[in-house]
């Protein structure tokens, strides 16, 4: 059995075999550089495949994403639609995410950039009030695991939390909202917007100006979703006139961010490098085996990508 794999580039292939011989040691690995009889192919596992090398192996099983999003692997206009996509989620990609928005969560209630920039300044700026979690009340866009995760841990930290998903979903013992007809109640109860959605035609740009504009003044952003979601202008806007105090991003619609983007020196912007909920290779390795095994013995996959909700 083979697996051809696109994700770390040429120089991570003889890694992610070291990870496989462990957990996997009957699978055949190879890079996406490397240049296999296609029709020997039957897993690839990939973050970004160039377009149209999909197509090209004919007996084809499934498709892993390296990743919780498979925007990447639908962008492949030649993409072969009728096999299944597996997204990653793992129990460390919640993990990470969770840590990632209680971290963000926190620097945002202490003030942290801006006693940053004043350090590099040599500024001592007293903050004479502090807001705790009780102070802060989060709302979660997108509630499926990494939402749910994120929410249960910042829940325990203390922030009041509720979330709001398109659909039906709904957060274990706290408040949830759906659908456009609760947005904007949704928004109206929010201190702290995180947005964890997933990047589909119907929430690209859903972090616009009337979404920003619904959100009590003094509101903050975290966008850990996808940077497709973004109206960067009216983000740069809503900070500029007060509405918005703080946001930290750590996607954006091109990636690495360039140069001359207006974001990097914002003083009211952290950016982080799409880094909230990278699980390591060894992870990935893992998880990628259990669902090829579980594929293997035809039992059903967690995860699967449903193009009726599009992730
Ligand atoms: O953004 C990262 C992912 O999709 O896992």
């Amino acid at each position: 059995m083979r697996l051809i794999i696109n994700s770390g580039g040429p120089q991570a292939t003889e890694e992610w075999r070291a990870h496989f011989r462990a957990f996997a040691p009957e699978l055949d690995v190879v890079g996406w550089h490397e240049d296999p009889d296609p029709a020997t192919i039957d897993y690839a596992l990939v973050w970004a495949p160039d377009a149209g090398r999909l197509a090209t192996f004919p007996n084809l099983k499934l498709i892993i994403s390296a990743g919780a999003g498979v925007d990447h692997i639908l962008a492949d206009p030649a993409l072969p639609r009728h096999l299944p996509i597996a997204r990653m989620v793992t129990a460390r990609t919640q993990t990470e995410m969770a840590e990632y928005v209680l971290t963000s969560a926190l620097m945002i209630t202490r003030n942290v950039k801006r006693i940053t920039d004043n350090q590099a300044r040599r500024h001592w700026e007293f903050f004479d009030s502090l807001r705790v979690a009780a102070d802060v009340r989060v709302g979660i866009m997108g509630l499926g695991h990494l939402g749910i995760a994120s929410a249960q841990l910042l829940s325990r930290a203390g922030f009041p939390v509720s979330g709001w998903s398109r659909g039906a979903s709904r957060l274990p013992d706290m408040p949830s909202y759906a659908g456009q007809d609760q947005f904007a109640d949704f928004l109206a109860n929010t201190d702290l917007l995180v947005c964890l959605l997933p990047a589909t035609e119907t929430t690209r740009g859903i972090l616009n100006r009337t979404t920003l504009s619904q959100l009590p003044k003094g509101a903050s952003l975290i966008n850990a979703g996808r940077g497709a979601h973004m109206v960067t202008q009216d983000i740069l806007d809503a900070l500029d006139s007060g509405h918005l105090d703080q946001a930290i991003l750590d996607v954006f619609e091109q990636e690495p961010l360039q140069e001359d983007s207006p974001l990097w020196t914002h003083p009211k912007i952290t950016i982080t490098p799409h880094c909230a909920a990278i699980p390591d290779r060894k992870e990935r390795a893992r998880h990628t085996a259990l669902l090829i095994a579980a594929n293997e013995r035809g039992e059903p996959l967690p995860n699967i990508y449903d193009p009726q909700r599009g992730y």
